[in-house]
């Protein structure tokens, strides 16, 4: 059997459980199934990535574990509490920016502490921590039009962090940007999973980005959408791999990123 399709158990601790989840939409009077009976878990502390072709439910499972959507049926549990609606303990980080473009830097920042009115966190200057570990202390005082795509998501991450969530949920976070900021925000992310000890899903269908990212990779197929596959990339458990370079030369990295193209391949053909 090929050990990166199969279902490896959970030996660590769980931060979020899916069961069984479904999701259907109402369209111009039809009712169409977009997820379908979706089971994962994502471990504490890993990056679980959301890969699949356009329209296969990636977006609406996500949007569902932020509690922005009610499932069909189904259910996503945090830590052993089910999911209800949105809650501080899980930061979203989008593919637009969400910067207040009336706020600095800082501000934007510290704006979830001072609406929760997190004053410890204030005080032990956790903002100022935080810019600087997404490499912005030299723009603390800059206003996001001042900023670059690439910045602006620097922003994003930093304010997402700063809250303390239990998981952060990135929908397509890098979509936007250039190919060389692409590269710099992902080699960022990893640094900051890593030290941080994130637990993190992120959504994407760059199938580069999710072999960098992902401890572990659910695998949508569509219509409606479904889990095909769940693959555990050895790349990140690994630890030498912190660049693109260092992923595009391990052995097993061609094999992986071909098995994976061949799924999409077949996705997008019926
Ligand atoms: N609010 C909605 N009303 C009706 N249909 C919807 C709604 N949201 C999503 N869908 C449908 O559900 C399916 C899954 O959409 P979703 O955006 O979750 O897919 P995705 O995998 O994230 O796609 P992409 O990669 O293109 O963003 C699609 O067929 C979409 O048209």
């Amino acid at each position: 059997m090929n050990a990166a399709v199969e279902a490896v158990p959970l030996t660590v601790g769980q931060a979020l459980r899916v069961s069984e989840l479904s999701k259907s939409f109402r369209d111009r009077g039809r009712e169409v199934l977009a997820v379908d009976r979706v089971s994962f878990d994502v471990a504490a502390h890993q990056v679980c990535i959301l890969l699949g072709p356009s329209g296969c439910g990636k977006s609406t499972v996500l949007r569902m574990m932020a509690g922005l959507e009610r499932p069909s049926s189904g259910e996503i549990t945090l830590a052993g509490e089910p999911v209800r609606g949105p809650h501080r303990d899980r930061g979203m980080i989008f593919q637009g920016y969400t910067s207040f473009p009336w706020l600095t830097v800082r501000e934007n920042v510290a704006y979830g502490l001072k609406i929760n009115g997190d004053t410890l966190a204030l005080r032990e200057g956790t903002v100022d921590y935080f810019i600087d570990r997404v490499g912005l202390r030299r723009f603390a005082d800059a206003y996001p039009h001042e900023l670059s795509g690439g910045m602006r998501q620097r922003v994003a991450l930093a304010r997402a962090l700063a809250n303390a969530p239990k998981v952060l949920l990135m929908d397509e976070p890098f979509g936007a940007l250039d190919a060389e900021t692409r590269w710099q925000m992902q080699e960022l992310l990893l640094d900051v999973v890593r030290k941080e000890r994130m637990t993190v899903v992120m959504v994407t269908h760059d199938v580069e980005e999710g072999l960098l990212l992902g401890d572990r990779i659910v695998f949508m197929s569509r219509h409606p959408g479904r889990v095909r596959s769940l693959l555990q990339p050895p790349f990140k458990a690994d630890g030498s791999i912190s660049t693109r370079e260092a992923l595009r030369s391990h052995p097993q990295y061609a094999q992986m990123e071909q098995q994976i193209l061949g799924m999409m391949r077949d996705e997008g053909s019926h």
